[in-house]
């Protein structure tokens, strides 16, 4: 990543948690300066207080980009202390769910380039993916958006804003889903005789495995998942019972999700 203009200028976040402080530790990793980044944020965490960033400090007159990653719940009230920079110099970069791009441009004025973006904590560990859309003047900064987040994983553009509320249900809550596989194996495992310890290593060491194998072959997840299931064998009759009812289970999460963000943006 270049960051040049970041470096130069400064780059703002406005609330870092568990979003903020993923995206963060990628960028630090990469090489970016951390006393290039302002974070405002009323409890900074052990990690924030650890990178060398400023903590509330005083702000920079022109920031490169300004990112915003509080709760959309209390995105109102966190705004003021930045909504200064509205007009067109500076670009905004939100990562909150729901709230559309409308909400910004009231907020920070006509003429603000805003950029969408809906990352996921794998950011962390450079494993993320983030989609990204801009409103007219958030177009001309779309290319630095990316090259910020790309940084921390992959990035897709999006066609249109409406795609975001999907988007937020598969990529952006889509982490939590395997987690929850984790535990699901894992209780499995105890309930048909494992220590919880055991079942837990076979559960987590077969998800990231899984996950692993899934980035670095070029065969499709159907493929591999066939490549584990021998004709008549253990698997063939596992997959009957999963595969009856997870494609309607996760139809109706993401739907739940998708639900969720459309409440969140009024
Ligand atoms: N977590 C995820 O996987 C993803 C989250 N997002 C989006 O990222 C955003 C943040 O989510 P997440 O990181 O999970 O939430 P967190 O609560 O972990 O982070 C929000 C941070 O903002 C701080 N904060 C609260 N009030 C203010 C304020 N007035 N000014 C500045 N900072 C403030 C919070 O401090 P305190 O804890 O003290 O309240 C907290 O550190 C949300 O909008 C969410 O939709 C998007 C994609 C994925
Ligand atoms: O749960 C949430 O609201 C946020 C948005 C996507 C992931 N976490």
């Amino acid at each position: 990543m270049d960051m040049t203009d970041i470096t130069a200028r400064g780059l703002v976040i406005l609330g870092c948690g568990k979003m903020g402080s993923a995206m963060l530790e990628g960028w630090l990793a990469g090489g970016l300066a951390p006393q290039s980044v302002t974070v405002l944020d009323p409890t900074p965490s052990d990690f924030l207080t650890s990178t060398g960033c400023r903590l509330n400090a005083a702000l920079p007159e022109r920031p490169a980009l300004v990112l915003l990653a509080v709760k959309p719940q209390i995105m109102q009230d966190a705004l003021a202390q930045v909504t200064h920079y509205g007009g067109g110099e500076v670009p905004v970069l939100t990562v909150a769910a729901g709230l559309p791009i409308r909400y910004y441009e009231r907020a920070f004025g006509a003429g603000t380039p805003v950029i969408r973006a809906m990352p996921n904590t794998p950011s962390a560990v450079k494993r993320g993916i983030t989609a990204i859309v801009g409103n007219e003047g958030g177009t001309g900064y779309l290319d630095l958006a990316e090259e910020l987040l790309s940084a921390v994983g992959q990035v897709v553009r999006l066609e249109s804003e409406a795609q975001m509320r999907t988007v937020t249900g598969i990529s952006g809550c889509g982490p939590a889903y395997v987690f929850h596989m984790v535990e699901a194996l894992t209780e499995a495992g105890v309930r048909e005789g494992l220590s919880e310890e055991v079942a837990g290593q076979l559960a987590r060491a077969t998800i990231s495995g899984a996950g692993a194998l899934l980035d670095s072959s070029d065969e499709s997840a159907a493929q591999l998942r066939t490549n584990v299931t021998s004709p008549n064998g253990v698997t063939e009759v596992a997959l009957r019972t999963l595969m009856e009812e997870l494609p309607d289970l996760m139809h109706r999460t993401v739907m739940a999700a998708i639900k969720r963000d459309e409440e969140l943006s009024k």
